[in-house]
């Protein structure tokens, strides 16, 4: 083709080599042109679907789903909800370009955020601000520290005890909603390390579910929210339209109030409580007394902890230590009930530990490696789907633009899931996390269930003390059966659509006890 050409510039009249010149040098710039497109120019932006007018790429999200977008565009793809632009970043080492190499840490607030903390100062939605690395130290050096946990461990075990006692009570042969089993579960304990055993309501119902439900009620106040201010700001006023603005102002007001009187009570108690041993001075153990002991001892930076600022670290807790808490147990034994030889091999492993013992000492736990690696494999499969972060400035990744004010959102789930990673990664294999290079701390390129760099998970210790101790027990007292005749593989395993890190479809299982040691049963 080129010999052809050079033959028709030399033998043509001079009007048609000047035109096949004109062409020759537009099929390169051409080329050139779609060569450069093809490789990212540094600093363009990534890739993006085509979008809507007001709704941005909303609609392809709900169509389509996150995975499949990010499967079409590549590592880094920028989409718009509403008008927010969003980037998606779904390798693991662009993630941690993000959030280490460039210590992008901000995640940004919504509006139910600032609403419940009144503006916003608190641990999770906060930019890191001084009240975030107040409260931030105050959670990993006491609140959620090592030690602090440890001496919850009362509270997990009475909490656990009393619904081993009602299953058992239950009688046999009868299904269960374990979703709304371990989400009271997981409140209780949340609220109780966190608030206490004092008496707020004065009424007969049982302090601590009151407690359960307003953990509960905080969760779904964020998360079960849509606001066209966080979407598409210049629709700021249909909030108010809706209502949603009078009702979230209203429920954050509530919760305020019962908040304030728990203080008030925890107050009242403590100057009377230093020297006292009565009968529940292990709730005085709790996240509260702890925060006001330490304002009354005056340690640095805790002597100015307002009521504000408590109730947000309070509200915090609950927000992210409920939720995530009692999925990860339901999602364990769904996986369980769906596997059965797994199932066998996790109790085999509980029962042989506790052996002849009434009850699962924390000592126990530490020795059931297979039940770790089980929970290892439910996190990676189950566990968060994105993590958020606020670009304040704009950064290059992957050789495209992060633009400043956009969103960025780690792919989490695409990550845990990538082939490329993990062999048969759909597939729940405990086995692969017996290999020791994987943990929680936010270390591996493939792994990282509680997040990445400053902003990593402070409750991991936490988490896994509720959650390991409570799926012992469970698989340790009884042995497990789907309902109604389904069989394992029909099992539904589907995320919700809003929160796939949610069963779509709440867990219905069969307790069958086994028998134990006289003191529990
Ligand atoms: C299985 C249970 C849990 C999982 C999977 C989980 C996961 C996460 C993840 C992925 C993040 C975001 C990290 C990042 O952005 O890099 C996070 C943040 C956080 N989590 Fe957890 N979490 C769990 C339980 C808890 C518990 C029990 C608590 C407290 C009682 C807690 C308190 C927090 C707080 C306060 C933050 C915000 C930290 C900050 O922004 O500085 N989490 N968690």
């Amino acid at each position: 083709m080129a010999a052809g050409l050079i033959h028709t510039l030399t033998e043509s009249p001079p009007i048609l080599v000047s035109t096949s010149l004109l062409l020759l040098c537009s099929l390169v710039a051409l080329l050139f042109t779609y060569a450069r497109a093809r490789r990212p120019a540094r600093g363009s932006l990534p890739p993006s679907p085509w979008r809507l007018p007001l709704i941005g790429n909303l609609h392809q999200l709900i169509d389509k789903g996150l995975q499949a977008l990010s499967q079409k565009y590549g590592p880094v793809l920028l989409m718009h909800l509403g008008s927010v632009p969003v980037c998606v970043i779904s390798s693991g080492e662009l993630a941690r370009d993000v959030t280490n190499t460039h210590d992008v840490s901000d995640r940004g607030s919504t509006k139910a955020s600032r609403i419940l903390f009144s503006g916003g100062n608190d641990l999770l939605f906060a930019p890191e601000n001084n009240f975030w690395r107040l409260s931030r130290k105050l959670c990993v050096s006491a609140l959620l520290s090592p030690t602090n946990v440890q001496a919850m461990f009362f509270v997990r075990d009475e909490e656990v005890a009393k619904l081993v006692k009602l299953i058992r009570a239950n009688g046999s042969g009868k299904a269960i909603d374990m979703s709304e089993t371990l989400l009271k579960l997981g409140s209780s304990i949340v609220s109780r390390a966190v608030l206490g055993q004092t008496k707020v309501s004065g009424s007969a119902e049982d302090d601590n579910e009151v407690r359960g439900k307003l953990a509960i009620q905080t969760a779904h106040l964020v998360a079960d929210l849509f606001s066209f201010e966080d979407f598409i700001p210049a629709l700021w006023w249909v909030d108010h339209l809706t209502g949603l603005n009078r009702r979230l102002k209203k429920t954050a007001q509530e919760l305020h109030a019962v908040l304030d009187q728990v203080f008030d009570e925890h107050e009242r108690n403590q100057s009377a409580d230093d020297d006292d041993d009565g009968p529940d001075k292990n709730d005085r153990k709790c996240f509260v007394n702890i925060m006001l002991e330490l304002r009354r001892k005056g340690v640095i930076g805790l002597e100015s902890l307002t009521r504000s600022d408590m109730r947000a670290i309070v509200l915090d807790m609950f927000l992210a230590g409920v939720a995530s808490t009692a999925a990860s147990m339901e999602w364990t034994m769904a996986e369980l009930a769906k596997n059965p030889s797994i199932m066998k091999k996790v109790q085999e492993e509980v029962r042989s530990v506790v052996g002849g013992k009434s009850e699962i000492q924390e000592s126990d736990i530490s020795q059931m490696k297979y039940l770790k690696c089980v929970i290892k494999e439910e996190l990676r499969i189950h566990g968060p789907i994105i993590m958020g972060r606020k670009i304040t400035s704009s950064i290059t990744i992957g050789g495209f633009k992060l633009p400043a004010g956009a969103s960025a959102w780690i792919n989490v789930q695409n990550i845990h899931r990538d082939p490329a990673a993990w062999d048969r990664p759909s597939e729940f294999i405990p086995e692969r996390f017996l290999d020791a290079r994987y943990n929680y701390k936010g270390q591996d390129q493939v792994y990282f269930p509680f997040g990445l760099g400053r902003r990593i998970c402070p409750g991991v210790e936490f988490a896994m003390a509720e959650v390991e101790h409570a799926v012992a027990n469970l698989l340790c007292w009884f042995d497990w059966e789907l309902p109604d005749g389904i069989g394992a593989e029909e099992l539904d395993m589907r995320g919700s659509t809003s929160d796939p890190s949610y069963k779509i479809i709440p867990l219905r299982l069969v307790p069958v006890p086994v028998p134990k040691p006289a003191s529990r049963s």
